[in-house]
């Protein structure tokens, strides 16, 4: 079995950014969604990625932004992968320079093959719980609602915890993990005894 590859996101603070790297993140989230309490601008975003080492990928999230704004942050900021995480069509996801992700809210009755083939040129495809405000919610979906067959590596998301990532990791098999208010003391607050233990929990899946 692969490593599975661990994403944390939804980073606001420089201890939070030190926390994750040093635990073995893979990657790190910036969510440039003015309405997230863990919201950075596009100034922030850059000092913090700053301290982001190689080999660390830097991803920013964006919900249904204006073309403008994700060109903004691209000269800000050096994300190397873009997460598009509302209403987005391929078209709109297309066109940076950059590899992307597309969120996909889980619930029942959605067609996530279909949703899937709507997204050719998407290098994964990251399933949230489907919540009010897009994501970000803290809450687990019914993970028997993933298909087989997905075209895509699958990156799973949507309140998982040093709890129960490792059960996750077991039953899904994905190729990441994404983690946001699991890790956190408070909304945009990250706790590193939270951030070490997740990371922990994916290892232990691993046996
Ligand atoms: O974090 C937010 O506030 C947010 C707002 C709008 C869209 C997405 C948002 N976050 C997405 C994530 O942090 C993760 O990709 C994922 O949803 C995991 O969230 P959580 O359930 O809190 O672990």
């Amino acid at each position: 079995m692969h490593r599975t590859r661990i994403k944390i996101c939804g980073l606001t603070r420089e201890e939070d950014v030190r926390a994750a790297v040093e635990a073995g993140a893979d990657a790190i989230g910036f969510v440039f969604y003015p309405p997230s309490p863990r919201f950075v601008d596009f100034e922030r975003a850059a000092e913090l990625a700053r301290l982001v080492p190689p080999f660390v990928t830097v991803v920013g999230l964006f919900v249904n932004a204006g073309w403008d704004y994700v060109e903004n942050a691209l000269k800000t900021v050096p994300l190397q992968l873009l997460q598009f995480h509302g209403d987005e069509r391929e078209e709109d996801c297309v066109g940076f320079g950059r590899p992307y992700i597309k969120a996909a809210r889980m619930r029942q009755g959605f067609d996530l093959l279909k949703y899937a083939a709507s997204f050719p040129k998407a290098q994964g495809l990251l399933l949230d719980a489907f919540v009010e405000g897009y994501g970000g919610g803290g809450e687990t979906f019914d993970w028997s609602l993933i298909p087989s067959g997905l075209p895509l590596p699958l990156i799973l998301s949507g309140g998982l915890n040093a709890g129960n990532v490792a059960e996750a990791v077991r039953r899904v098999r994905p190729w990441a993990v994404d983690v946001s208010s699991g890790v956190e003391a408070a909304k945009g607050i990250k706790d590193a005894a939270r951030i070490t233990e997740f990371v922990a929990g994916v290892q232990n899946a691993h046996g």
